[in-house]
């Protein structure tokens, strides 16, 4: 082995997937060229190499570098050219300079240790030396970490990822227990914590092994919905996760239990394991629903007849039986359910519910589980109404940063009357942390449309209410006349019912455009967004037009259509800065989504006058500038609420020309545009496709072949969930415990 110590002078090539690096280094007055791992370095950097010289048999002699160490720059030009790199946020080149004009050799150490001495550098505030010193800080760190990690093979990408979580903890946190970024990092699954872990040497049937395997079951099949795994079933699919015998598995699994790390529930074939808080939000979400339900209410004294007429003369209207039945319940029942597809008057029932509430002076509030929902119920009320995480008062625990809600069984909510709205979309362990906070006496409704896809998060809650029986449900099923006009409300139904399709009506709103190749519908979408709909209804192809795909790959899958919808809709322009993002390139003037709940993400408006946070799951926004030298790209969500994002945060945004149709869920859109093709048949169901339909308000546009069409229509084929909600509810009138 021999040793070398250089400047890099050039990178010639870098994979940013494994860090192999090819770059020249400036050795003893002459150039030389380097190969091998070296995922961190940048020009300018000084390095000590292990390695061996070898003779290439196209490139010459070349040394390949076994390990690295970056040294210091030891001379001004040389933390100049480190510093100018654009590694640290908030140098460019020029003020690059500035700072070493002003402290020489000592402006390493200045930014490590003294950073506020960079405000005798002129243009540099208090502020931004802060942030200097924390980038440099952040950078080293980082840098170490791409350094220790590169001997088991994980990349730099996925280092980021791992330091922005764990930070200065990292190496420790991954050294303990490599299965941790299975459960904690993006992108990284149990296969590759399994790897890494084995190149630490942790033996294939240890406990720890088995028991992250076990638990990274159970938490995978929570993202296909289930609160539960029959045994069988989870030491089946554990075991194949594992590669090994079903018997080292049986072992764990009573141990996991013993340790109270998950749970082990009768069932009455067979046994049923829960992760802890499923198991708790389950049975919690079922006791209380029995508790708010079973309340008898003797504090209404009026003439409900009266009253509903007397809203019907005010709006208008003359409600149908089972509206007018909904109002009544809701008087009556401690929990209701109001249910019913689009234009069955849904919104209509509840605002005269809050009409009669509200001339009772009872103190009402309004949620639903997303921004988007609730921005809508906010405009079809017209009072507020918040999302349930700020409902219930979310905010961080002190010590570990965990999220916890402010309001809950030991501070319920001051309500008389509690209406959650888009309910198909809350999943078991929100609704057990909404009912928690509820106190007995408090009237809950709760709206929603069962038809719709499911919650993303585990449990079929909405639907096991519905089917249990036990809680008063009303279903409204008449489509009003006005509503019938739309073939988008018509055909939502039809789809329902597994019926065939009114398509093309003239002057309608609902439109097939048959194509059979999949670079044809691709091009007719992308024509149809970009000229022919906004040429012809004169929208706007960027806010009124919203394509959905049931898929995420293949040509007509969101990321193939994102890319070819970006090139037209928002074209690459020399005066629209871009930078590019792994495989993607983000350009001012992008539609763009947050796809992961921030609640405390901060946003501004243009001219400062109003703040707050919260950026959710699924609400867009546009790409309102990027800033280069601080490495931030400024979005604008809601017309006026603009956020920041530090390059490293932008795993949280996707392009969003395209969405798939689950993102989609509880958004409304003027125009939405749908890829009819050949997808998994998991993708091709009935409540996936009516749900992308209902998501329109003027007009539908489907491009594809008809006979997938058809065959989503008849597929009616629900991927069951497991989940006991259902049954556990059931079991309480069975046994006799309810009172009528
Ligand atoms: N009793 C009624 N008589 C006549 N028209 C009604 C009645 N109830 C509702 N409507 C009308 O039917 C249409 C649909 O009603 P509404 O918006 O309340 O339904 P919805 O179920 O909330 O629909 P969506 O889910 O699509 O928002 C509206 O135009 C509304 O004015």
């Amino acid at each position: 082995m021999e040793k070398i110590k250089g400047m890099v002078v050039e990178i010639v090539f870098k994979n940013d997937d494994n860090g192999y690096t090819v770059a020249a280094l400036e050795h003893s007055n002459d150039e030389v060229t380097i190969v091998g791992c070296m995922p961190t370095i940048t020009v300018g950097e000084t390095i000590e190499l292990d390695g061996k010289w070898i003779n290439h048999k196209m490139y010459g002699p070349q040394f390949e570098v076994s390990s690295f160490i970056p040294c210091t720059p030891e001379s001004e030009e040389g933390i100049y050219i480190y510093l100018s790199a654009g590694l640290i946020k908030g140098i460019g080149p020029k003020m690059a300079r500035k700072i070493v004009d002003v402290f020489g050799l000592n402006t390493l150490d200045i930014i490590q240790m003294n950073p506020e001495k960079l405000t005798q550098v002129d243009g540099i505030g208090k502020k931004k030396a802060e942030t200097i010193g924390k980038s440099f800080q952040d950078n080293r760190e980082l840098r170490n970490l791409i350094i220790s990690l590169s001997k088991y093979g994980i990349t730099p990408n996925y280092c980021l990822k791992i330091y922005k979580k764990y930070k200065n903890k990292s190496i420790q946190i991954v050294e303990t227990n490599p299965y941790k970024l299975a459960e904690d990092i993006r992108g990284i699954g149990f296969k590759l914590a399994d790897n890494i872990a084995t190149k630490m040497g942790i033996d294939r049937h240890s406990k720890d092994r088995i028991s992250q395997g076990i638990i990274y079951t159970l938490t995978q099949s929570l993202s296909e919905g289930h609160t539960y795994l029959p045994k069988s079933k989870l030491i089946k699919e554990a075991s194949k996760l594992l590669e090994i015998n079903d018997e080292y598995i049986k072992d764990i699994v009573f141990k996991l239990a013993l340790d109270q790390k998950i749970q082990i529930e009768k069932g009455p074939v067979e046994d049923n394991i829960y992760l802890i808080p499923y198991y708790i939000s389950e049975n919690g979400v079922c006791k209380k629903l029995i508790e708010l339900s079973q309340y008898e209410f003797d504090d209404i004294k009026l003439n409900i007849d009266k009253e509903i007429s007397s809203i019907e003369k005010e709006d208008n209207i003359t409600l149908a039986n089972n509206q007018k039945e909904a109002v009544i319940q809701a008087l009556q029942k401690g929990v209701m359910v109001v249910t019913g597809g689009p234009g069955t008057g849904k919104t209509t029932t509840i605002n005269t519910i809050i009409k009669i509430f509200e001339n009772l002076k009872m103190n009402i509030y309004l949620s639903a589980p997303t921004g988007r929902a609730a921005k809508r119920m906010s405009e079809t009320t017209g009072k507020e109404a918040k999302t349930i995480h700020r409902l219930l008062e979310m905010g961080y625990s002190s010590e570990d940063e965990e999220m916890v809600f402010m309001k809950s069984e030991d501070d319920q909510l001051d309500a008389d009357v509690v209406i959650i709205d888009e309910v198909s979309m809350v999943d078991i362990l929100l609704m057990y942390n909404l009912l928690k906070a509820i106190k007995p006496g408090t009237r809950v409704i709760l709206v929603g449309d069962s038809d719709q896809l499911p919650s993303v998060g585990a449990g079929n809650v909405l639907k096991d209410i519905i089917d249990s029986n036990i809680i008063k449900v009303v279903k409204l099923d008449e489509i009003f006349r006005q509503a019938k006009e739309s073939m988008i409300v018509v055909n939502a139904h039809k789809i329902n019912k597994g019926e065939k399709l009114d398509l093309n009506v003239k002057g309608k709103d609902f439109y097939f455009i048959p194509k059979y190749e999949k670079e044809d519908i691709l091009k007719e979408i992308v024509n149809l967004a970009h000229k022919r709909l906004p040429d012809y209804y004169k929208i706007d192809n960027l806010k009124d037009i919203q394509i959905l795909s049931p898929m995420r790959k293949g040509d007509t899958g969101v990321f193939n259509l994102n890319l070819c919808l970006q090139n037209v809709l928002n074209p690459n322009d020399k005066f629209k800065v871009e930078e590019k993002f792994q495989k993607r390139i983000f350009r001012v003037g992008d539609k763009v989504m947050q796809i992961k709940n921030n609640y405390t993400k901060k946003w501004k408006n243009d001219d400062e006058t109003k703040d707050g946070e919260g950026v959710y799951n699924g609400d867009i926004g546009y790409i309102y500038h990027i800033d280069k030298e601080e490495k931030i790209v400024y979005i604008l969500f809601d017309e006026y609420k603009i956020a920041q994002y530090d390059y490293n945060e932008l795993d949280e945004i996707d392009h969003s020309f395209c969405t798939t149709i689950h993102k989609s869920q509880g958004s409304e859109f003027p125009v939405v545009i749908i890829p009819i093709t050949w997808a998994p048949p998991m993708l091709l169901t009935r409540n996936l496709l009516y749900t992308a339909v209902t998501r329109a308000k003027e007009l539908v546009v489907l491009v594809g072949d008809i006979k997938y069409l058809d065959y989503m229509v008849k597929n009616n084929k629900i991927y069951d969930r497991y989940s006991n909600l259902n049954i556990k509810l059931s079991r309480f009138k069975d046994e006799g415990l309810l009172v009528e």
